[in-house]
């Protein structure tokens, strides 16, 4: 559904190139790599909010800049960190901003995106919320409204920015269960994570990225080693094994 061909992303210096990157359709693909790997970046510039520096993204095989916004908004979802979303509105109109990209300008959202964002909000568990203010809502709480958020776009493709940081273990626990159901309900899902047994047990796909390049992707079970993971993280080998019950058996 997605496909990078040769793309380099940045702002005015170049952050990551000869990106090649094919996102399977309806499963889930994880994002790896150190802090300032260009993990947002990349996600960003899917999104259409930075320009490619070169290269292509498709979107079922029609290029990225033949899409209007709304188009875009129509078929790819988009989850922030929950922490970046400061809203002074009800959960109710925070899930309806996610009807945005089906209204004309000048029109209010009708009933039936009103019953969209109600349906998106069961979805996820949270409708007992809907009248509370998002501010008011816990970090978990707020993670979850997001993505109902993002669902009443009623998009393809859902991408997530780091879903499951400042999340308990439980709610971290609870956002990945929903994101597999949301994958079994027919959703292409990205999500960044800088938790690799997070991505090991949920992703289908795996991209890891080191100093401006995806330096492996496949299934976790064949790109996910020590040394990999090493090399990415900066650490030995021994230590990460120490840390990663995982594949401590390597
Ligand atoms: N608006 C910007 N203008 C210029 N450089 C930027 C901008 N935003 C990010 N960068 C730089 O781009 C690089 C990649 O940043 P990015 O936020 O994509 O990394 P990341 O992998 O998402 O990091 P983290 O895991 O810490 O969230 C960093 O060196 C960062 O300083």
């Amino acid at each position: 559904m997605i496909t990078l061909k040769n793309l380099r992303i940045g702002y005015q210096q170049t952050v990551a190139d000869n990106l090649n990157v094919t996102f399977p359709t309806q499963k889930i693909t994880a994002l790896l790599g150190a802090n300032g790997c260009g993990k947002t970046t990349l996600l960003k510039t899917m999104l259409g909010l930075i320009k490619p520096l070169h290269g292509e993204i498709l979107i079922k095989n029609t290029p990225h800049f033949n899409w209007t916004a709304a188009q875009l908004a129509r078929t790819i979802g988009y989850v922030p960190q929950a922490q970046q979303g400061v809203f002074s509105f009800t959960v109710r109109d925070v899930v309806l901003m996610g009807r945005t990209a089906y209204l004309a300008w000048y029109a209010t959202p009708n009933q039936q995106d009103k019953q969209i964002a109600q349906q998106s909000l069961e979805q996820l568990g949270v409708a007992h919320l809907a009248d509370k203010s998002y501010m008011t809502l816990s970090g978990g709480e707020r993670q979850l409204v997001l993505i109902a958020r993002a669902l009443a776009q009623r998009p393809q493709c859902l991408i997530m920015d780091e879903p499951t940081s400042n999340l308990d273990f439980g709610n971290q626990i609870r956002v990945l269960e929903h994101i597999q159901q949301l994958r079994q309900q027919g959703l292409t899902v990205m999500f960044t994570t800088h938790q690799p047994e997070q991505a090991f047990r949920y992703a289908d796909h795996l991209l890891l990225m080191y100093q401006g390049e995806i330096i492996k992707q496949g299934s976790p079970k064949d790109v996910m080693d020590l040394a990999s993971l090493a090399q990415i993280y900066g650490l030995s080998p021994q230590i990460l094994a120490k840390n990663l019950h995982l594949l401590k058996d390597e």
